[in-house]
Order: C-alpha cells, then sequence, then structure tokens
C-alpha cells in the first residue's frame, strides 16, 4: 500500500539528552535530503539503507542552520512501518525537537495520527493486530512481568496459536462442502457430524484453555485493584505504607486519620498492585468522615481483591461482623494487625467468619507478618509463582471478549451437529466462528475498530 510520508516527535516530551523525530513514507529520504547536509556532500538517497549519518539540518531555501544531528537512514521493507523510514537524532530540548519536526513537515512531511506508524506496520502486513496492541501494552507494561507477556504476544504467539485453530475451522468447512458435493456413499450425514463434533470439540478445548489464562492475563496487564478496609485505627494506612515501603499514607493514633483514597502502584511477586487505601468505615457524625467512608464503600465495588484489616488488641465488634458481610461474595483476605498487642480477639470468631478465606497474622509496628501476606495474595491468583515459561497469557479485554463469543459459536455448532439441525445452519456457526477469532488478529475487522485501537497509542508511535 502507498501512504503520504508522516513525521513525529517519538521520543517522550520534555528535556533530554537526545530526541528523535521520526519520518515514515515513500519521501521520506527526498524530504531529509531536502535539509540535511552531510560533510560527505553524498545525498542520503544515493547512500546505503541502514546507515547513520552525521550532519547538520538546515533551511531548505536560505541554508540557515537548524541543528546539528545523526541520521539514520532505513529504507523499507526491512524497517518498522515497512516503509522507507528515516530517524533524526536531535539534541534534547523542547525547543529543538520541535523545530526539528516544524522543519520536515514544512518540506512536506505530514504530522502523524496517534499510533500511525505501528498501524502502517499492521497495514503493511509486517504485523497483525494482535501484535500491534501488543507494542502498547508493552508501553504502558508495569512489571517485569507484564512485559513479557507483552513481548511474547509482539512475538506473535498468539497469533500463531489464533491461526492454527482457525485453520482447523477452515479444513472442518472444507471437508463439509466435500462431503456435499461428492457424496461417495450415502451417509454423508453420518460422515459430517461426527467430523464436526470432533474438530468443534478440539478448536473449544484449546479456546477455552486461553479464557483460563485471561484471568492472570489481564491482571499482569492492568494490575490487581485491591482495597484496603477495616475500622478506624486498625492500621490500614500503616499496612499500605508497609507494602510498597514508603510512607505515603498518614498514620497517626487518631480514628479517622484517612479520609480521600489514597492510590498506590506497587509490585508483589510479579503480580502488580493497584493499592488503594480508603477512610474507615464507622458510622460518624463529622461531615468530612462521612464523604470519606462513602467513598470507601464506592471503592469496594471495584475491587479484584480486598484486604479486611482487623484489630487483634479489641474483640470483633458488630461492625467488623457488617465488613465481612459486606465482602462475603467478593475475593478477600483477613489481615490481622497489631499482634504485638495483648490478644482481645479471638481467632476463632475470625475463622468463623472467614469461611475459609486466608487469615494473616500481622504486625506492622514491628514489621511482621508482610511477607506471609504477599505471599497469600501471589498464590491466590497465581497459585504461587507465576508461569515465567509460558507467557502467553491472554490479557486484552477486546481479545477476552471475543474469545467468549468464539467460545459460543463453536459450541452452538456443535450442540447443533448432534441433532438434526440442517448441515447449512452449522456451517453458519462455524464460519463466525472463523471470523470472530479472525477479530483478534484483525483479518476480519471493521476500519473504525482499527482507527479507534491506533488512536488510543501514544504520539510517534
Ligand atoms: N530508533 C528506534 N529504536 C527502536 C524502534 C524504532 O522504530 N526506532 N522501535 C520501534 O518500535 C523498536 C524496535 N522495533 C523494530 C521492529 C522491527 C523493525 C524492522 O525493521 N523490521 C523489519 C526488518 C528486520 C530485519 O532487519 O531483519 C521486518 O520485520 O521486516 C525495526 C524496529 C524499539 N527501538
Ligand atoms: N501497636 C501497634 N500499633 C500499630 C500497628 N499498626 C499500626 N499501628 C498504630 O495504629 C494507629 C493507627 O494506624 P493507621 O495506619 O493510621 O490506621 P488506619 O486504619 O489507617 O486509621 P484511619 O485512617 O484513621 O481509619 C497508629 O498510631 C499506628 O502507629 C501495629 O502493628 N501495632
Ligand atoms: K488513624
Ligand atoms: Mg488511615
Amino acid at each position: 500500500m502507498e501512504f503520504d510520508t508522516i513525521a513525529a516527535i517519538s521520543t517522550p516530551p520534555g528535556e533530554g539528552a537526545i530526541a528523535i523525530v521520526r519520518l515514515s513514507g515513500p519521501e521520506a529520504v527526498a524530504i531529509a535530503d531536502k535539509v540535511f547536509q552531510s560533510p560527505s556532500t553524498k545525498l542520503l538517497g544515493e547512500q546505503k539503507s541502514h546507515t547513520i549519518h552525521y550532519g547538520h539540518l538546515v533551511e531548505s531555501d536560505s541554508k540557515e542552520v537548524v541543528e546539528e544531528v545523526m541520521l539514520s537512514l532505513m529504507r523499507g521493507p526491512k524497517t518498522f512501518t515497512r516503509e522507507d523510514v528515516v530517524e533524526i537524532n536531535c539534541h534534547g530540548g523542547v525547543v529543538s525537537v520541535n523545530r526539528v519536526l516544524q522543519l520536515v513537515l514544512r518540506n512536506g512531511a505530514r504530522l502523524a495520527e496517534p499510533g500511525e506508524f505501528t498501524k502502517r506496520a499492521f497495514l503493511n502486513g509486517r504485523i497483525d493486530l494482535s501484535q500491534a496492541e501488543a507494542v502498547m501494552d508493552l508501553i504502558r507494561a508495569k512489571t517485569d512481568k507484564a512485559m513479557n507477556v507483552a513481548l511474547n504476544q509482539m512475538d506473535g504467539k498468539l497469533s500463531r496459536l489464533i491461526g492454527k485453530l482457525r485453520q482447523t475451522l477452515l479444513e472442518t468447512l472444507a471437508q463439509v462442502e466435500v462431503n456435499i458435493d461428492y457424496p461417495e456413499y450415502d451417509d454423508v450425514e453420518e460422515m459430517t457430524r461426527p467430523m464436526i463434533i470432533q474438530k468443534g470439540e478440539e478448536v473449544r478445548s484449546a479456546i477455552e484453555q486461553l479464557i483460563q489464562t485471561s484471568l492472570q492475563g489481564k491482571i499482569l496487564r492492568d494490575g490487581l485493584s485491591t482495597v484496603i478496609i477495616g475500622r478506624p485505627n486498625v492500621g490500614k494506612s500503616s499496612l499500605l505504607n508497609s507494602l510498597i515501603q514508603e510512607n505515603k499514607a498518614i498514620v497517626t493514633d487518631i480514628a479517622g486519620t484517612t479520609r480521600d483514597i489514597i492510590e498506590e502502584y506497587v509490585n508483589v511477586r510479579g503480580v502488580p498492585l493497584k493499592l488503594v487505601d480508603t477512610a474507615g468505615i464507622r458510622e460518624t457524625e463529622d461531615l468530612v468522615e462521612r464523604i470519606g467512608v462513602e467513598r470507601s464503600r464506592q471503592v469496594l465495588q471495584q475491587a479484584d481483591l480486598i484486604l479486611l484489616v482487623l484489630n487483634h488488641s479489641e474483640a470483633l465488634s458488630e461492625e467488623d461482623a457488617r465488613l465481612f458481610e459486606t465482602v462475603k461474595h467478593m475475593n478477600y483476605l483477613v489481615v490481622v494487625n497489631k499482634t504485638d498487642l495483648p490478644g482481645k480477639l479471638s481467632m476463632e470468631d475470625v475463622q468463623k467468619h472467614a469461611e475459609g478465606k486466608s487469615v494473616i497474622t500481622t504486625s506492622l509496628l514491628l514489621e511482621e507478618g508482610i511477607d506471609q501476606l504477599e505471599e497469600a495474595i501471589a498464590g491466590m491468583f497465581f497459585g504461587g509463582e507465576i508461569e515465567s515459561t509460558d507467557m502467553s497469557y491472554v490479557s486484552n479485554a477486546r481479545h477476552i471478549a471475543l474469545l467468549h463469543q468464539a467460545k459460543a459459536t463453536i459450541e452452538d455448532a456443535i450442540e447443533a451437529a448432534g441433532h438434526d439441525i440442517p448441515i447449512d445452519m452449522i456451517q453458519i456457526d462455524v464460519t463466525r466462528t472463523w471470523e470472530i477469532l479472525g477479530e483478534i488478529i484483525g483479518d476480519t475487522v471493521e476500519e473504525s475498530l482499527i482507527d479507534q485501537l491506533f488512536s488510543q497509542f501514544c504520539l510517534g508511535k
């Protein structure tokens, strides 16, 4: 495909040592030649591909010097976009890099839209949609593990899996056609239906396996939203500070210290947590505190995990019991804090309310119990260690939704094949499954969706 030539600043905004302005498109080299002067005096158009050149950028008419740069020359198709690419490495000042961008825009390039370089890599067939989406995941990855998931997807691991399933579906459809068109025996139906069921089952179970990795994949990608709740003064803010190893939240012995929601990201054994400290939940006359309590109840709704904190030096109160009731149907862990103080809390009571959920004891004052808590959190979602060899987790919400749809349609096909539903109806379900899986890799997908996906990228990517 032939496009116009785009340009953008590909490094983060602000001051840095070096900044890059990237050009891609059929005119990239010609535009660079208009504004680049090197000591060698040779035109870039005459230079070998994949070479880097020292020189100056100058105004095309006045030859006034604009910047001193290093320029990388990369001719397609062996480039990020498969088009001709020129990268101008300039000094990393805000003014400098903008000057360079303006210069190439004045000389024929168009300002790129967010994600447009990666979009071209997709449209020119270097990567498929799931690989392109992985590029964005990679940039946003907050932990090593999340980055590995993205790298694997970028490498095409998910694409290959999806490709294999679609191939099986196509072969099944082809076989159905053959059976119908060239019936060597009269028992076409008897041959065709079991084959659809067998192949359909193969595909269904593979999809199910992918879906099973998706909860973990999503956690690695988006972080586990973890809300700390408990009565005032039990040590919620102390717990946040211990987990992030920083004194971020205010801790005092005054009940009702935390009034606003405090959010912090922390990496617990490879699991990224978005930790949320909340106002202690209790009946209160204080207006500000009451608003805080109300907010605590709201953030609870969106939590993936709840840490319910109790005070070891006080008997279980009615408010504690109400908190247990609130989180009953959610993922939660109980943290019994202040074990350094004389115990008034009956652990039997706690176990009864916790209904089999883990109960961890801590003394945040003495820095005890944090290890066990971290272990319990990681164990809850990853059964101990996160798998590091086979990182083909599905992590993207769009992909997960499509996998669920694909599973439903292939199940329809299997079900229909086992009953007296006409073969052509079953073909429709199998074909639909093939299409839905195709949307994951961008093979069968609406242009508007493609535009929308790439627009979420950063500028210059
Ligand atoms: N300066 C710079 N650094 C960068 C990038 C970039 O665009 N510019 N990248 C941008 O994200 C990443 C590197 N990603 C890239 C991916 C593919 C190709 C590429 O040219 N692929 C070709 C040919 C490979 C080959 O030589 O065999 C291909 O796949 O056909 C280049 C960069 C990270 N670092
Ligand atoms: N003895 C003892 N004191 C602790 C422990 N953990 C926290 N504290 C103290 O308990 C008090 C309350 O701690 P916070 O972390 O502010 O409690 P909170 O649950 O956030 O309180 P609110 O925000 O007011 O609801 C502070 O004085 C802490 O130093 C512990 O393990 N042992
Ligand atoms: K407090
Ligand atoms: Mg607090």
